[in-house]
């Protein structure tokens, strides 16, 4: 049986962390500001979106919510930004991605303000990631991993970990970030070459695909620590991770679950993002 690694006491961790700030924040005349921008219904965009408002408001956090039509133009997008980018009352902004594939994503992420930018979407903020600089802010997705990994003292000093999936939101940061702390990273996509068997020599594993249950038992081994990142939704509309909880749990040294785990983690991050976007502002 493995140990299972709950996002509930890393989000309590992290509300206590902000809570205070929020408040001194709040005595200077500043109220947390977090613009929520979705494009379309996607499922895991909505999931994101009310686990966020939620949060948002027992922290004391405002939400402005923006969401476009599915059909939206790529001008009409980048005039949301626009507003986003000139409204003083906002600190930080999320925008839900994949953006529908019509449009430009990578030119309305760079649309959006730098210093709002508290979800690392932007060139600038990836850039600082990969070069171990601190302005910007990394992907919440990829600082919840972290942020879990340091709650649960995983060892990452020389230790060997295993990401599979090269996206932009997690795999190609979370190596980064990583590797800043003395971690050995492997970095794994669909076409790695015997991926089982590479999975299974890592002490650390991140599953990161996006693919409902894909990664099965022949994929780990003994003590592995095992972060699932996946937000997937089954045939059965239950929500799920890339990793078959069921058959992998028995086998490894400790598990994240899904719901409950990083997801829940990625919601939090976020939230001390835009404070310490908010806090940005007032020490500038
Ligand atoms: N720019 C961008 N960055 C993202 O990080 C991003 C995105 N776009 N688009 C959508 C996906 C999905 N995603 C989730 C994060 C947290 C929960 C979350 O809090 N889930 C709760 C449960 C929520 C429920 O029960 O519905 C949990 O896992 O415990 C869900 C989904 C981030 N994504």
């Amino acid at each position: 049986m493995a140990k299972r690694l709950a996002g509930k006491p890393v989000v309590e961790k992290i509300a206590e962390e902000i809570g205070g700030r929020v408040a001194s924040l709040a005595d200077k005349g500043i109220v947390c500001g977090l613009s929520l921008l979705r494009v379309g219904e996607r499922p895991d965009d909505l999931s994101y979106e009310r686990t966020a408002e939620k949060r948002a408001e027992s922290l004391g956090i405002e939400v402005r919510k923006t969401v476009l039509d599915e059909g939206v133009s790529q001008a009409g997008i980048e005039a949301a930004i626009d507003e986003v980018n000139g409204d003083e009352s906002i600190h930080g902004c999320l925008m839900f991605r994949p953006l529908p594939s019509d449009i430009n994503e990578q030119a309305v992420c760079d649309a959006l303000a730098t210093e709002k930018d508290i979800d690392g979407i932007s060139s600038a903020a990836l850039a600082a990631v990969f070069m171990d600089r601190d302005f910007g802010f990394a992907p919440c997705t990829a600082a919840a991993c972290m942020r879990v990994l340091d709650y649960y003292d995983v060892p990452l000093e020389g230790a060997h970990v295993v990401v599979v999936g090269r996206s932009l939101v997690i795999g190609k940061p979370i190596a980064m970030m990583l590797l800043r702390r003395n971690a050995t990273v492997t970095l794994c996509h669909s076409r790695t070459k015997d991926l089982a068997a590479v999975m299974r020599a890592a002490d650390i594993v991140v599953c990161a695909t996006g693919r409902a249950r894909m990664f099965k038992a022949e994929c780990f081994s003994p003590d592995q620590v095992v972060l699932d990142v996946g937000i997937n939704f089954d045939e059965a509309g239950k929500l799920c991770g890339d990793v078959d909880f069921d058959e992998v749990e028995p086998i490894v040294g400790a598990i994240t679950p899904v719901p409950g785990g990083i997801g829940s983690v990625t919601t939090s991050v976020l939230m001390a993002h835009v404070v310490e976007a908010a806090e940005r502002t007032t020490s500038a």
